[in-house]
């Protein structure tokens, strides 16, 4: 019988990356996501290769809605035995032009949507009580600040402070929690970021891009499959003793 892992922000990206990949480790796949469109998409993608998989519209920044995911997808599959709170939002603008509006949401969103999985599914692995796997979504900008992603990068350093203190508290009761700090990787979000970088500094994307890659020791930009593999090994049995680590996925930007 499969295991159940809900990952969040499975839609495209990232999300996706890993669906696929623990998918291919037997688990039953729980993608949520607050697009319906494409997370069927990749629900479809993965029955259609023989998977166990359903999707489940949910925004994170609603605590309530949080629970409802969890006790939907075990109502559906089973024990809970991996939650990846993947979902985040970013933007890019100077800190004092930044909209308060999109600060907000991206708060609840990034922090508090990771606050709200960490609660729900620490509370579903005490309750089946034989530990578990919660797996977070920082960032390098969760290690040195990003200039023009001021909110972004306090709600990754908040993520890594969350990951930190769940581990220290629910070690007791065997769930492990760890997080992945990509640099940069090539998905709908970072398209946009660049956008948006290449028109505050008057360059081409182009040119904004291959600016970045001289920053990057091994050349080249992170695809999701390069964050899956380590979200895989964060949820596999060799990281077992491994918890409240927060782990840079990226080619070689930070060195901390
Ligand atoms: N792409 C990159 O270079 C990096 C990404 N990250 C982090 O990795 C995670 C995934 O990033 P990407 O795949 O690049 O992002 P993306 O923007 O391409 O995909 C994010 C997914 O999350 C979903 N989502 C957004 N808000 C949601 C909400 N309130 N509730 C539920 N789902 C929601 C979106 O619909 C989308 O499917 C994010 O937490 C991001 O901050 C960290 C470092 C670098
Ligand atoms: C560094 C980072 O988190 C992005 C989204 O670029």
């Amino acid at each position: 019988m499969s295991k159940l892992a809900i990952i969040t922000g499975a839609g495209q990206g990232i999300g996706a990356g890993i669906a696929r990949r623990l998918a291919q480790d037997d688990y039953a796949i729980a993608v949520a996501d607050i697009n319906p469109v494409t997370g069927q998409q990749v629900v479809d993608e993965l029955q259609a290769a023989g998977k166990a998989a359903k999707f489940y519209q949910v925004d994170v920044a609603q605590r309530a809605a949080v629970f409802d995911l969890v006790a939907q997808a075990v109502a559906d599959f089973g024990e809970l035995a991996v939650y990846v709170n993947n979902a985040g939002v970013a933007f890019i603008d100077s800190f004092v032009d930044s909209d308060p509006t999109q600060v907000e949401r991206l708060f609840d969103v990034n922090l508090k949507g990771t606050y709200w999985g960490i609660q729900a599914a620490a509370t579903q692995f005490k309750k089946q009580g034989h530990g578990g796997r919660i797996v977070n979504a920082a960032s390098l900008a969760s290690v040195e600040a990003s200039a023009l992603q001021s909110a972004y990068s306090a709600s990754k350093f908040g993520i890594r402070g969350l990951t930190q203190a769940a581990a220290k508290e629910l070690a007791a009761d065997h769930i492990t929690v760890n997080a992945y700090n990509p640099g940069v990787v090539r998905t709908p979000m970072r398209d946009a970021i660049d956008k948006k970088t290449a028109a505050i500094k008057h360059v081409t994307v182009p040119e904004q891009q291959a600016q970045v890659l001289t920053e990057i020791a091994l050349g080249r930009e992170a695809q999701p499959a390069d964050v899956a593999e380590v979200v895989a090994w964060f949820v596999s049995p060799a990281a077992g003793y491994v918890t409240g680590q927060s782990l840079l996925v990226d080619g070689g930007m930070r060195f901390h």
